[in-house]
């Protein structure tokens, strides 16, 4: 089966400045990916791309098996068979809400679109709502409206740019999940843009990660957390210190925390100085753990406390507590090792060189 959405190799730039290189991607039918990086590694330059506002100027950009951006050819945003929707949610605010759904539907009759309409507000759970006014409603129900306009025409690919940053906490990550819910019922395929990972490992299927214009890992997001593959996506995805240790044999570490056994070989020689990524979920509280580490901070989320932990040498590591186990700063707490996963990068390397 071809990819709905192919990205080949593509080259973004804003007069004559590159701004993402050499990016690559797929996306089948139905699957939701999501683009992830610090503000201005070119997120959003991305997206626009893909939606036909901004030329390539190296690479190609296929839907459907058909080229719909190449250096020397740009198929219009409208002829695109993609929907948008925005971060400021962008409805017409002289229409009501059934119009503004309806607007992208010119060519249907009148009782196909007015049946598309209710369809559409149907799936967004706002029937009573659809004789209001833009200004009448709350930012979440404003953007369940922009996100229905976008659906109606049926769109191939839906490109969502930040869809939720303008709503509370709460608000994020129940619209989030609503909107997977939607997507998948209607097997549409999405391209999302946001700087929240939690957004982005709720929704997504695949998740990619860029920094500086360049996608540094493309993947599930358990496989982004768990086998990063360069240091940036180990630190920006998901918390976590590097411990210092030394290579035992292709698959043994030895750290100051003990000789960690993981599940994959890496081919440097025994002696090879290495740093181990040490997620919270690797360190676990074991009262009869051999391992004294002293409590440096605290904070409560509820079902568990991530601790700040000091360990003898003075490194600091942080373990993720039941919130049942309550220790004070300064205290003393006994702690156990446990990695399946062995992240593993070569001091001073920036490239983990996974063997798998
Ligand atoms: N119209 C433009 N002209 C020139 N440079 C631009 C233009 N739009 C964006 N840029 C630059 O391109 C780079 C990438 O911007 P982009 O908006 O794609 O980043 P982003 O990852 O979406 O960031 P954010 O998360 O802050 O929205 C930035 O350095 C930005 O200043």
């Amino acid at each position: 089966m071809s990819a709905l959405l192919q990205v080949d190799g593509i080259e973004c730039r804003y007069d004559q400045l590159v701004i993402t290189q050499d990016i690559s991607f797929a996306l089948n039918q139905g699957d939701i990916c999501c683009l992830l990086g610090p503000s201005g590694c070119g997120k959003t330059t991305l997206l626009r791309t893909i939606a036909g506002f901004d030329q390539v100027y190296a690479g190609q950009i296929k839907l459907n098996g058909e080229l719909i951006s190449s250096p020397s050819m740009m198929l219009q945003p409208e002829q695109r068979q993609v929907g948008m929707v925005f971060q400021d949610y962008a409805l017409f605010p002289h229409l009501s809400i059934a119009d503004n759904i309806g607007f992208g539907l010119r060519k249907l009759s009148d009782s196909d679109k007015k049946k598309r309409v209710h369809e559409m507000l149907e799936l967004v759970n706002m029937q009573e709502l659809a004789e209001r006014y833009p200004h009448e409603l709350s930012g979440g129900q404003q953007q369940r409206v922009a996100l229905a306009r976008a659906l109606a025409p049926r769109p191939q690919l839906i490109l969502l740019d930040e869809p939720f940053s303008n709503l509370d906490f709460e608000l994020r990550k129940h619209l989030g999940l609503e909107v997977r819910r939607i997507l998948k019922a209607l097997n549409i395929s999405a391209v999302l843009v946001t700087h929240d990972q939690t957004e982005a490992f709720a929704m997504a299927d695949y998740v990619g990660v860029l920094n500086q214009g360049r996608l540094q890992q493309w993947d599930t997001p358990f496989n982004l957390y768990h086998e990063p593959r360069n240091r940036f996506v180990a630190n920006f995805v998901g918390q976590g210190y590097f411990v210092p240790g030394v290579l035992k044999e292709h698959h043994k570490v030895e750290t100051e925390v003990g000789l960690f056994e993981g599940n994959r070989a890496y081919p440097w020689p025994e002696g090879t100085e290495v740093d181990v990524l040490l997620r919270p979920d690797d360190i676990i509280e074991n009262p009869q753990g051999h391992i004294k580490a002293t409590v440096e901070q605290h904070t409560f989320a509820g079902s568990a406390t991530l601790y700040r932990l000091r360990l003898p040498s003075g490194q600091i590591v942080e373990s993720m507590f039941n919130s049942h186990a309550e220790y004070s700063i300064g205290e003393q707490v006994c702690i156990e090792m446990k990695a399946d996963h062995l992240i593993l990068f070569k001091k001073d390397e920036s490239c983990a060189s996974l063997a798998r």
